[in-house]
Formats: C-alpha cells, sequence, structure tokens
C-alpha cells in the first residue's frame, strides 16, 4: 500500500490521493469530556497541513491517535490507505513522529542517537550510516552531531528530533508544536528546515502549533479545531478572503492607552474581535470608510490620541478570532 501515499492529489481514487484521510473521530476521556467530537479532515500527499486551536481543542488528541498512540471511540483514520486502528504497526513505519517532549537519550551524542534509532527500524551497516550523516547534514546538526544531548539548547534539540523522526524515510511527518519555546530566530530557522524537508519530496506534513504565523508560513492548508470540532478549513489565503469585513489598525500614541482604546473599540457597533500588540489596536469592522470616523470619535472623546490608522489585510489572526472567538496565547 505503499504507492498510495505517493500518488497525486486529485488522482482518480481518492482514497489513494491522500496520504491522510480522518472521518468522524470521536474521544470520550474518562470522566466524560468529549476531547473529540467528531472530526473529519483530508490531508494530500506532499502538503504540510497545520492544526490549530486554543488549548484544550483536542490537536493533541488528534495527534495521538493519529500516530497510533491512543484509539478514537470511533470514526477512522487512514493513512496512505492504512487503517490506523486496525493495523498499527503498518502505520507506524509509514509515519515519523515529534513529540512534544525529546525522545533522545541525554546520555548519548546526537550521532549515537541516529543510530539507535536506525537500527530500531532495521537499518544497518553502510545504510544506516550514510542515512545519519546525511540527516546529520539535513538537519544542520554537522557541528553538534558528536556531542553529548544533555548539553543541547532547545532548537538543537530539535533538530535532533526531527532528524530521528526521519531515519526510516516516513511518508508522513507528524510534529507537535515543533517550535513552543524556542527563540524567534531558531523559530525561524526550524520554519526552514520543516519548509525545505516538505519541498524536497514527497514528505506529508502534519504540524500542530500555537504560532499562527507559522502556519501562514509554512502550511498549504490549515483547520481550525475548538472544543473537539473542526471549526473551519482551508489554505491560509482562503480563510483571510472568505472573512466579511476589513481589518483596521489603530497605533495609539501612548501605549498606557492601548488597553483602555481596546475597551472603548469594543463597545463600538460595526466592531469585533478587538486585540492589542503593543500600541497597535487591531480589530475588525464593517465597512471601514465608514467606521474609522467613529472609532477616532470614540477614542477622542476619551483623550487617546491616535498615530495612525490604516486598513490592513486580513491575517490569520483575524481567521482564529472569528473562529475560535480569542487571540491566540503562544504569540
Ligand atoms: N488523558 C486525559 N484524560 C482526561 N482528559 C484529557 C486527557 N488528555 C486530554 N484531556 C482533555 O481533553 C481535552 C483536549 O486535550 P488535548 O490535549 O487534545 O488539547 P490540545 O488542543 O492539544 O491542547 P494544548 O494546546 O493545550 O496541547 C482537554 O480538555 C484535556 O483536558
Amino acid at each position: 500500500m505503499a504507492h498510495a501515499v505517493t500518488a497525486p492529489p486529485g488522482a482518480a481514487d481518492p482514497e489513494r490521493a491522500a496520504a491522510l484521510r480522518v472521518r468522524g473521530l470521536v474521544k470520550t476521556y474518562p470522566g466524560g469530556h468529549r476531547a473529540l467530537d467528531g472530526i473529519d479532515f483530508d490531508v494530500a500527499a506532499g502538503e504540510v497541513f497545520a492544526l490549530l486551536g486554543p488549548n484544550g481543542a483536542g490537536k493533541s488528541t488528534t495527534m495521538k491517535i493519529l500516530t497510533t498512540l491512543s484509539r478514537p471511540d470511533s470514526g477512522t483514520a487512514t493513512i496512505g490507505g492504512v487503517e490506523v486502528t486496525r493495523r498499527p504497526q503498518d502505520v507506524r513505519s509509514l509515519i515519523g513522529c515529534v513529540a512534544q517532549r525529546s525522545g533522545a537519550d541525554p546520555a548519548g551524542t546526537g550521532r549515537e542517537n541516529l543510530v539507535l534509532q536506525g537500527r530500531l527500524y532495521g537499518l544497518s551497516g553502510r545504510a544506516l550510516g550514510d542515512r545519519v550523516d546525511e540527516l546529520v547534514e539535513t538537519v544542520g546538526l554537522t557541528e553538534f552531531a558528536d556531542r553529548v544531548t544533555r548539553g543541547y539548547s532547545g532548537g538543537t534539540q530539535r533538530k535532533l528530533d526531527i532528524a530521528m523522526s526521519l531515519v526510516h524515510r516516513p511518508r508522513l511527518l507528524f510534529l507537535d508544536e515543533p517550535t513552543t519555546g524556542l527563540d524567534p530566530e531558531i523559530r525561524a530557522e526550524i520554519w526552514q528546515h520543516i519548509a525545505g524537508l516538505s519541498a524536497a519530496g514527497a514528505l506529508t506534513i502534519v504540524l500542530t502549533t500555537h504560532y499562527l504565523e507559522e502556519a501562514d508560513r509554512l502550511a498549504d492548508r490549515v483547520a481550525i479545531l475548538d472544543q473537539g470540532r473542526l471549526v473551519t478549513q482551508g489554505t491560509p489565503a482562503e480563510l483571510k478572503d472568505g472573512l466579511d469585513g476589513d481589518a483596521i489598525l489603530v497605533e495609539v500614541v501612548d501605549p498606557e492607552a492601548a488597553g483602555p482604546a481596546r475597551r472603548i473599540l469594543e463597545r463600538l457597533d460595526r466592531v469585533r474581535g478587538v486585540t492589542v500588540d503593543g500600541c497597535t489596536v487591531r480589530a475588525r469592522v464593517d465597512g471601514a470608510a465608514m467606521a474609522i470616523p467613529d472609532v477616532l470619535a470614540a477614542l477622542g472623546r476619551d483623550g487617546i490620541a491616535a498615530a495612525s490608522v490604516a486598513v490592513a489585510r486580513p491575517s490569520l489572526d483575524d481567521v482564529y478570532l472569528r473562529y475560535a472567538g480569542r487571540k491566540e496565547g503562544g504569540r
């Protein structure tokens, strides 16, 4: 069945076109909490697909089921046409996983960890050595490969985790919050590696993230989960274009005034989804041309001076606010 995941999107047999096909997944934890309430989505071969959602939305639960670590109450998931719950062993050879916690042995070097991982997947001898060398280079670990991983920075550790997940040449890679907690520069570097992996071949990538910018830059398509339901999915451009109204950015002169400005805007008709970032207050409005004078007048009545007002292109933040109802906390 391995050929199934390499079939191009839109091939005659839809089961073959999808690298991942999820239908009606439901998961209720002991105690009765329904973490997944029937979710459906497809990921085409070669796509980067991002799952977004607030804390507790069900992202990790979805990842655990798809990576065979947990079983759904009902519903199906097929990877390259192989049913995840029926043939978990076969699925494991098709997928690579980078969990939130590293699985590397802290006492071993990066290279030793990669060799061990390769052996677990049945590689040995020259083939294993060549694969390890290749991966060390691919993820930019050359300088650190022969050092003990205990001393690795968060970013280097992540690179090793990614390299370990790729040893057996999986068709589908799952990354659960691959850049959470990393410095912005390291995050950008990891994004570059992930983008490179996807561009280099037939690798399909499913990732969860709290960084909307990450999803916007990396993902061909995104899906937003909220309270166990998939509330929307599409390409970042489709989702942004599908928003009604305009986004406006008001720059207040005094950063202390940003919070009060937010509360003032929230009270106005035609204004919604108000967020603050430093001196910038962002909101969605129905008809910017009509709304901007009202916004400025309302701020002026409370003595708040605006340095500038601009109409902005909607961002994935606006999409997120529209569907998940609150601003993403990880930024
Ligand atoms: N083992 C468990 N037992 C009981 N409830 C659980 C368990 N794991 C998760 N939950 C609950 O299920 C819901 C979904 O959790 P999940 O970890 O899938 O969310 P998430 O979207 O990954 O959140 P985060 O972004 O915080 O990782 C949450 O309400 C969580 O408290």
